[in-house]
């Protein structure tokens, strides 16, 4: 029997990818001891199972994940499949000062020794380009979230109103593609320079005008803002009359919406792979295509 397992923070989208597979949703139950240990319950016994669940904020819920798939495999189950729409650890992808851990790459061993197969959405792999690395010798499946910002963009009317594209880096150039092109509108990668967590800044390459233009700002993930932020200065430095962003992970709190209106920026929309009050896209549609054929 294969079935579909959701946790109770990510039931929206675990029920809209039930409803578009067919396949019979069960939820884990979750107890959290006072001392912070976790118990996970879950009766059933699958042969084969697809687990949902995004991994931001993620310490407790990759210990919950290992206990879950443990007792799965102990209970016969032959295939686990770990949905992850945001995987976590991806950007630790090097050593960047002597000593420090490569979280992506052992990260990438924890799950591919749970899980044969790991679907994810738009991971972030500045330098490593293929997900296979991280998951060498399982079934892996990076998706890319891009067109679906961009026909949210189009159903807002981006083609008519001339809006243009634009994302911080050139790790974003995929997502903006996609998203121009999905839209039927203009794309432009920016020249992202990180100094700290919170000390960023974005450059637009010479010549660039946005003047009396709207600008969709996409990027893989929101967390400060600080990307976002800067990028919206530059944006209305070099002209623009609006500012809009869409991204595929919405990690940030959402106190940060004062400081992104306070920025000009007038709305944030996000996909619905971590639940967050922005998401306006749906990933479902996305994810059971790729699971049917994976
Ligand atoms: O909202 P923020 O806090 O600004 O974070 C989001 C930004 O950070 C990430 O890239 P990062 O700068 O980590 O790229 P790198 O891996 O190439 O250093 C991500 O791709 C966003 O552009």
């Amino acid at each position: 029997m294969d079935i579909l397992i959701g946790f109770p923070e990510g039931a929206a989208l675990a029920g809209n990818l039930a409803a578009r597979t067919g396949l019979p949703l069960h939820q884990v139950s979750l107890h959290r001891f006072p001392d912070g240990e976790s118990l996970v319950r879950l009766e059933a016994a699958p042969e084969r199972a697809v687990i949902v669940r995004s991994l931001d904020q993620p310490n407790a819920k990759l210990v919950e994940l290992q206990f879950l798939a443990g007792a799965l495999r102990e209970r016969g189950a032959k295939e686990l499949t770990l949905v992850a729409p945001y995987l976590a650890y991806m950007r630790q992808d090097m050593e960047f000062r002597p000593g420090e851990v490569v979280s992506q790459r052992i990260m990438g061993r924890w799950l591919g020794g749970l899980f044969d197969r790991i679907v994810t959405v738009d991971p972030h792999l500045h330098r490593t380009h293929d997900l296979g690395e991280v998951f060498p010798g399982g079934r892996s499946a990076a998706l890319t979230a891009g067109p679906l910002l961009g026909a949210w963009a189009r159903a807002q009317g981006a083609a008519d109103q001339g809006w243009i594209v634009l994302g911080p880096d050139e790790e974003s150039d995929h997502l903006v593609e996609g998203a121009a092109s999905a839209a039927g509108v203009q794309g432009i990668v920016g020249l992202k320079v990180r100094r700290g967590d919170h000390d960023v800044s974005v450059g637009l390459p010479a010549g660039t005008n946005l003047t009396g233009r709207t600008i969709l700002f996409v990027d893989d993930i929101i967390s400060s803002g600080g990307t976002l932020i800067d990028a919206a200065k530059v944006a209305y430095a070099h002209g623009a009359a609006r500012v809009l962003a869409a991204t595929v992970h919405a990690v940030f709190p959402m106190e940060r919406l004062e400081a992104f209106k306070a920025a000009g920026i007038d709305s944030v929309v996000s996909a619905d792979g971590i639940p967050h009050p922005t998401n306006a896209i749906g990933l479902s549609d996305l994810i059971a295509d790729c699971l049917a054929v994976l």
